[in-house]
């Protein structure tokens, strides 16, 4: 497919400012989508965090595969990462407040023996464009606080936030890639709309997508397009096209194309995940 770029400049103001909000803060609440939790995790915000506490929250958990999404929780707790899988559009606030307190117990134990008694917690929300920040946010303070829409690069300026009594939130705009060189995680995010639709050429995600649910969810594509069985034994720019007349667009398989994405970004074929649990190896011991 073709390559999607990423531009550096915006990138590098991302960076500055996290590294001064960082300063503010006691806790980093970073943002990532349950049907993709590595690949829409920008790589660079564990560099940039360190050992600042942090919370990792798997977003849209309501569209993504449950047994992946369980599956990715444990993957995390084995690797001492903090995690909450969530559907922004109905969890309650307090499940997460909560989960952040969880986290910082220690430090706020400590906190208290030395003497310091911190009224309100500070929380830095990061998260990839369309991840859903400003969804989470307006849910967290229980108005419409900050404003959503889906299209990345929706939310533009920061602001705290009070939510309950104990958190004070800042929100900051997603933050980008400065490029990426596995073309697969490029698909997979313009599969999930965290790319600008400009940025790639429909007919490639569709494929990309009628490729997966062929393999992975092949009952789903069926019964969305009315598909018989035999025929997903086509190359998949036929069957791409077979669908473009089974759905009415004749010949217009570009708009086709547009649809599938939609469908698969709507839940219309399903939950699923497109990143892979990593197998945990165990430790052999060798010298038995
Ligand atoms: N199904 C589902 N949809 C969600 C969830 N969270 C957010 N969305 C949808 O995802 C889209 C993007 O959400 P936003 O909250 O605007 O995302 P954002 O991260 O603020 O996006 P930027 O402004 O690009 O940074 C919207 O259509 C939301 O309704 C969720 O947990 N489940």
């Amino acid at each position: 497919m073709s390559k999607i770029q990423w531009y550096p400049g915006h990138m590098a103001k991302a960076i500055r400012q996290i590294k001064e909000n960082l300063k503010m803060v006691d806790l980093v609440l970073e943002l990532a989508d349950a049907r993709l939790p590595e690949s829409s995790r920008n790589p660079l915000v564990q560099e940039l965090i360190q050992n600042k506490p942090s919370l990792l929250l798997l977003t849209k958990k309501d569209l993504a595969d449950p047994t992946e999404t369980q599956g990715w929780v444990n993957y995390y707790q084995t690797q001492q990462q903090p995690v909450l899988a969530i559907n922004s559009l109905h969890d309650r606030a307090s499940v997460i407040e909560k989960k952040i307190q969880s986290v910082l117990v220690e430090k706020i134990a400590k906190q208290q023996q030395r003497g310091i008694q911190k009224k309100r917690l500070r929380v830095l929300c990061l998260g990839i464009p369309n991840v859903g920040k400003s969804t989470l946010l307006n849910q967290l303070v229980g108005k419409k606080a900050a404003q959503t829409g889906n299209r990345p690069g929706v939310t533009k300026a920061q602001q705290w936030l009070k939510v309950g009594k104990t958190l004070d939130l800042l929100d900051t705009p997603g933050i980008l890639w400065p490029k990426f060189e596995d073309p697969l995680i490029g698909q997979k995010l313009a599969l999930t709309g965290a790319i600008k639709d400009t940025l790639f050429a429909a007919d490639d995600i569709a494929l990309f997508a009628l490729e997966y649910f062929e393999q992975k969810q092949p009952t789903q594509l069926l019964e969305r397009y009315h598909l018989k069985k035999t025929d997903l034994q086509m190359e998949l720019p036929e069957l791409l096209l077979l669908i473009t007349q089974k759905i009415g667009l004749r010949d217009d398989y570009e708009r086709a194309s547009q649809r599938i994405i939609f469908d698969c970004r709507q839940g219309k074929l399903g939950r699923y995940t497109l990143d892979q649990v990593p197998k945990l190896v165990e430790k052999l011991d060798e010298s038995k």
